[in-house]
């Protein structure tokens, strides 16, 4: 079965530390993707999981079963990488036949395989062509085919995408969730990019420096980062951070003085905060709203028209940090206008700057 446990995994390459106590459990049929910034160890863990790469200490099991020294095949492991990797002599009929030939099936039952996979990814004219005979989405679809046809337990993607027009992109990362609901096989995806990792993921790993930081559902991460790590990561334009003052209320309320007349409420609990502590509050571009009287004074330096929404670009006033107000629409301030702005109800996020976590929210029940 496709479960995933990897147990205090480390990996090291001579001095640099590529992995560090790595815990991670994944459950069969999910969906999960990696994500982190360049070096942090993505294609490591991946490689590992493939049993390309030897870890340095820890354990990783599937299904239960301890598959340290054992080969990708026999792991039942199926890795599709960026770069395709089809043999350019072969047809796409004798790449995807190539590796179970190799494993000695019977004919029939590649036969019945291939026609399956080709069928699935939409590939069937195809099948007598070279790779250099195919698009660069038709080539990736052989190179998915190759793995369905293993019919393995775990499909490993490399950012598979990654080599493909914006169009192309957006058509395969749809195929790849379709296959994913069809099979119901365990799938782990390492990428770069944020809309895949937010629309294919029912789990998001976030990494850095070969940590795990946060995981959770894409939606879990974004409106709930555990640090400013992941608050800054998961988001474009990246989530607005704003030095702060705690204040509390007669009322016990908590609130946030950025250094203007108007408080910003927020949901922290009582607590883990003081009156007076310095904190970070962040605020993603499209949480902030315009408001006509009360709000930050927001100076305009440029706008981005992407037609559907609007990116404004400027800086509170009197401050230098560059702020980032998303719009929807259409919407053309000028240069050196001064909006008011405010962060929508429950929007704020706060954080410690020593240890860079998010302070604990109250409950539900305490808010009410
Ligand atoms: N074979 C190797 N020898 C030495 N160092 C390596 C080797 N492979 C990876 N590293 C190092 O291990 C760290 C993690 O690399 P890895 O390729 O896993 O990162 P990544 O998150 O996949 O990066 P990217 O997003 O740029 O592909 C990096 O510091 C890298 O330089």
């Amino acid at each position: 079965m496709g479960d995933l446990k990897l147990t205090k995994l480390n990996k090291s390459f001579g001095a640099v530390a590529a992995l560090n106590d790595v815990n991670l459990e994944i459950d069969n049929g999910e969906f999960v993707v990696f994500v982190g910034p360049s070096g942090c160890g993505k294609s490591t863990l991946l490689r590992i999981i493939a049993g390309l790469e030897d870890i340095t200490s820890g354990a990783i099991a599937i299904g239960g079963r301890d598959v340290g020294g054992l080969s990708p095949a026999e792991r039942k492991i199926a890795m599709v990488f960026q770069s395709y990797a089809l043999y350019p002599h072969m047809s796409v009929r004798k790449n995807l036949a190539f590796g179970l030939e190799n494993l000695k099936f019977k004919r029939a039952e590649i036969e019945a395989r291939i026609t399956e996979a080709a069928r699935m990814l939409a590939i069937e004219p195809y099948l007598d062509r070279k790779p250099r005979q195919l698009s660069g989405g038709q080539r990736q679809r052989v190179a998915i085919g190759r793995a369905i046809v293993r019919e393995p337990a775990i499909f490993l993607f490399d950012e598979p995408l990654s080599n493909l027009d914006a169009a192309l992109r957006v058509q395969t990362r749809a195929e790849i969730t379709k296959l994913h609901r069809q099979m119901k096989t365990t799938m782990i995806y390492v990428t770069h990019d944020q809309v895949e990792a937010m629309t294919m993921a029912d789990k998001i790993v976030v990494l850095r420096a070969g940590r795990i930081e946060q995981v959770g559902t894409p939606l879990e991460l974004f409106d709930h980062p555990r640090n400013l790590f992941v608050a800054g990561f998961l988001g474009s334009p990246r989530m607005n951070i704003l030095k702060c003052k705690v204040v509390i209320g007669d009322d016990r309320s908590v609130r946030v003085d950025v250094g203007y007349p108007t408080l910003l409420r927020t949901e922290a609990d009582l607590a883990s905060v003081s009156a007076g502590q310095e904190v970070l509050a962040g605020i993603r571009p499209a949480h902030f709203a315009l408001t006509d009287g009360e709000g930050l004074p927001f100076e305009v330096q440029y706008h981005e028209s992407l037609g559907t929404e609007t990116y404004v670009y400027g800086n509170l006033q009197g401050k230098a940090e560059q702020v980032i107000v998303h719009q929807p629409g259409h919407f053309a301030p000028a240069p050196g206008a001064v909006l008011r702005i405010m962060p929508e109800e429950g929007r704020l996020h706060v954080f410690d700057p020593a240890s860079e976590l998010a302070l604990a929210r109250r409950s539900r029940e305490e808010l009410r």
